[in-house]
C-alpha cells in the first residue's frame, strides 16, 4: 500500500461521529448533547424529506394542501413544528422549548425533562417554500440553571451564554451548518445513505465580501447609516468595484452564502419597523454565534448582538452580519452619526 497517499486521503465524518469527538473533550460529559443532537439531526431528516416532497402536495395530499380524497393537510412550517417540538421532547434531553410556532415557551414535562433549553425556527423563509427556493431550520441551544425549576429567565439569556447553535437548509442538497464553540462546521446529507457527511470542515468567513444583502424595497424607511452603508456598496468611492446585490428572502440561504462567500446581510431597523424584523432567540442569536464561530462579526447598529439580553421570547432586533471588514464599515458609519 502507498503509505503517503494514503496518508493524505480525507477521513470521511459523519455528524455523529463528529459530536461524539467533540464530546471527548468533556471527561464529565454523559452524552446527553449528544443524544440531544441525534433528534434535532432526525427533525431535519424529516423536515428534508418533507420538503421535497412539497410540490407533490396537490396530488398526494402532504401539507398545507387538500389531497385527493378531499382532505386538509398540515402547512409544512406547521408540520416542521410538531416534528422538532415531537423530536426534542423525546430525546428526553430537553426542558424548556421555544419555537417561532409556538406563543408561549414550551415547559417538558418532569418524566422527559433534561438540562437543555432549544430556541427554533422550525422552517425559516417559508414564504419561499410555493416556488422551491431554499429553506431551512435554525436553532440554538442554552443550558438550563436548575433542571428541577425551570424558569422563562433560562430562556431569556443573551446569545453569547448558546452552547451551540447551527441551521439546516433544505436547498439544492440539505446542509447542516454547526458550531458547539469550536469553530463552524458544514455537513451534507447523503439521500440514499441517510447520513450527514462532513462536507465543510472549519468554515471561515472571508475577512472581507463583495456581496451586500438586504430587502432593498424597504429603502425609503431606512436610517442614515443603512442608506449610507448600500450607497457605498452601489457607488463606491475609493476606486474599488461596485459590489454585488444578492438577496433569496430566506436567512438560512441568504446566511449560508454569506458564510462561504462572505459578504454583508443586512435587516436593520428602519421607519416602519424600529426594531427590524428578524427575532432575536432564534434568528439572529443563532446566526450571529455562527457568524462569530467563523471569524466575522454581527452587530444591532448599537452593539455586538451577542450582548443582548431579551426580555421577551418573540423580540425582534435589527442585525447587520457576515466578513469582520464588511460589518466594521457598517460600525464605522454608525458611530459616525452618533
Ligand atoms: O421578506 P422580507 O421582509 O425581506 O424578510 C425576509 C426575512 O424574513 C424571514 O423569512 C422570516 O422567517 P420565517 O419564514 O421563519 O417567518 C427570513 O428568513 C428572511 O430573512
Ligand atoms: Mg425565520
Ligand atoms: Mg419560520
Amino acid at each position: 500500500m502507498d503509505h503517503e497517499a494514503d496518508a493524505h486521503r480525507t477521513d470521511l465524518m459523519t455528524i455523529t461521529r463528529h459530536v461524539l469527538n467533540e464530546q471527548t473533550k468533556y471527561p464529565e460529559s454523559r452524552g446527553d448533547f449528544t443524544i440531544l443532537l441525534s433528534h434535532i439531526v432526525l427533525g431535519c431528516k424529516f423536515v428534508c424529506s418533507s420538503v421535497s416532497k412539497a410540490g407533490l402536495a396537490k396530488l398526494f395530499g402532504l401539507a398545507g394542501e387538500t389531497n385527493i380524497q378531499g382532505e386538509e393537510q398540515k402547512k409544512l412550517d406547521v408540520l416542521s413544528n410538531e416534528v422538532f417540538v415531537k423530536a426534542l421532547i423525546s430525546s428526553g434531553r430537553t426542558c424548556i422549548l421555544v419555537s417561532e410556532e409556538d406563543e408561549e415557551a414550551i415547559f417538558v414535562d418532569r418524566s422527559k425533562r433534561g438540562r437543555y433549553i432549544v430556541v427554533f425556527d422550525p422552517l425559516d423563509g417559508s414564504s419561499n417554500i410555493d416556488c422551491g427556493v431554499s429553506i431551512g431550520t435554525i436553532f440554538g441551544i442554552y443550558l438550563v440553571k436548575d433542571e428541577d425549576n425551570p424558569t422563562i429567565d433560562d430562556v431569556l439569556q443573551a446569545g453569547k451564554n448558546l452552547l451551540a447553535a447551527g441551521y439546516c437548509m433544505y436547498g439544492s442538497a440539505c446542509t447542516l451548518v454547526l458550531s458547539t464553540g469550536s469553530g463552524v462546521n458544514g455537513f451534507t446529507l447523503d439521500p440514499s445513505l441517510g447520513e450527514f457527511i462532513l462536507t465543510h470542515p472549519n468554515i471561515k468567513v472571508p475577512k472581507k465580501g463583495k456581496i451586500y444583502s438586504v430587502n432593498e424595497g424597504n429603502a425609503k424607511n431606512w436610517d442614515e447609516p443603512t442608506t449610507k452603508f448600500v450607497e457605498k456598496c452601489k457607488f463606491p468611492t475609493d476606486g474599488s468595484p461596485p459590489r454585488s446585490l444578492r438577496y433569496i428572502g430566506s436567512m438560512v440561504a441568504d446566511i449560508h452564502r454569506t458564510l462561504l462567500y462572505g459578504g454583508i446581510f443586512l435587516y436593520p431597523a428602519d421607519k416602519k419597523s424600529p426594531n427590524g424584523k428578524l427575532r432575536l432567540l432564534y434568528e439572529v442569536f443563532p446566526m450571529s454565534y455562527l457568524m462569530e464561530q467563523a471569524g466575522g462579526q454581527a452587530f444591532t447598529g448599537k452593539q455586538r448582538a451577542l450582548d443582548l439580553v431579551p426580555g421577551k421570547i418573540h423580540e425582534r432586533s435589527p442585525v447587520f452580519l457576515g466578513s469582520y471588514d464588511d460589518v466594521e464599515e457598517i460600525k464605522a458609519l454608525y458611530a459616525a452619526a452618533n
